[in-house]
């Protein structure tokens, strides 16, 4: 079936959430990648949601990000406000309870979080002078106290980029594209991490302040690791049920974004989905969000345009779009 065949036969009213085994993705083999890629494609065209096992991050670097991103959190308001996002070029920093809404319907977001962008482990004199960052530029900033959490939390970050590199080629692949086609589009790792802190919301929950409100994230995909045994995360599908997205142990979630759905003209889904943590602890998630470079106009992929589906969106660069959804949810 082609690819436009296959997506005018969506079934986007899905009851659960599909997996995809990494195992086996560095195998050259011709007919392994075109397993891989026809399960990546069916995900993408009826989902928008995938559960990776065997990703390769080793447990150890998601305990360090976990475990400093405790410690940041339990600091005080004052100190962690030091380095208040509102304060930044570009979002990085400190996110208050309350102060981001990612759903105009709702009254804010009940998380906390700390976000941060592309920087190498051990810094390097060109640092800060990254080429094309055009609308998203600006350093991230560290908490002052925390010596370690740097380090943990950007050692997360890479082994994420590193996982992120490998799927771009999936995603190709399930277009009918090249396996290359997102490499020269995907040189500077746009891609911004956020820890969050989701306190337990108990009693009645006002509907309007939930951990994370309705959205579609805005980049190419998420990887997003949860904390296991806590249910928060739901995923929306076409019959406007929200089906839960649970952590499941030794994999992480991977969901499309907005770019990707303008990159395939909506051949492949831009999900909806929600958190609200009503576990009666407090719960901690990590996502990282992958996009194309920002200098990089999202022009729909030919093979995803035809007489039946025109191109839908208008054609901006990954940072225009990016750093404009970014000013409506955190409002400045
Ligand atoms: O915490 C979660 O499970 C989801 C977070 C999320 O959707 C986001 O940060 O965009
Ligand atoms: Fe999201």
């Amino acid at each position: 079936m082609s690819l436009l065949e296959a997506a005018d036969k969506a079934d986007t009213a899905f009851d659960h959430i599909p997996f995809i085994d990494l195992q086996e993705v560095d195998n050259p083999d011709p007919a392994t990648r075109k397993a891989l890629a026809d399960a990546v494609r069916n995900a993408c065209i009826n989902v928008g949601f995938l559960y990776v096992k065997n990703h390769g991050i080793p447990e150890d670097t998601i305990n360090k990000a976990l475990e400093a991103s405790k410690k940041f959190f339990s600091q005080t308001e004052d100190k962690k406000l030091e380095i208040d996002i509102r304060e930044t070029p570009n979002f990085k920093g400190y996110t208050a309870l309350m102060s981001s809404n990612n759903d105009p319907e709702n009254a804010g977001d009940m998380h906390e979080g700390f976000e941060f962008g592309w920087e190498e482990l051990i810094p390097k004199e060109q640092d800060g002078k990254r080429a094309n960052d055009g609308a998203m530029a600006g350093a991230n900033v560290w908490p002052s106290d925390l010596p370690r959490f740097r380090e943990d939390v950007l050692g997360y970050y890479h082994a994420a980029v590193n996982l992120g590199r490998k799927l771009f080629p999936l995603f190709a692949l399930a277009l009918d594209l090249e396996a290359n086609f997102f490499d020269d589009k995907t040189k500077n790792a746009a891609a911004i991490m956020r820890v969050l802190h989701y306190p337990p919301q108990t009693g009645i929950v006002d509907d309007r302040v939930i951990g994370i409100g309705a959205h579609t994230d805005f980049e190419c995909f998420t990887i997003l690791w949860q904390e296991p045994g806590i249910q928060a995360l739901q995923v929306l599908n076409t019959e406007k049920k929200w089906i839960d997205a649970p952590p499941i142990p030794g994999t992480l979630v991977v969901n499309l974004g907005d770019q990707l759905a303008r990159w395939t003209n909506d051949v492949f889904k831009s999900t909806v989905h929600r958190a609200i943590n009503r576990s009666g602890v407090r719960r901690y998630s990590i996502p990282l969000f992958f996009g194309t470079d920002y200098d990089v106009r999202l022009e729909p992929i030919p093979s995803c345009v035809s007489a039946d589906r025109p191109a839908k969106y208008e054609v901006v660069t990954a940072g225009d779009y990016v750093k404009e959804r970014l000013k409506a949810t955190y409002g400045h």
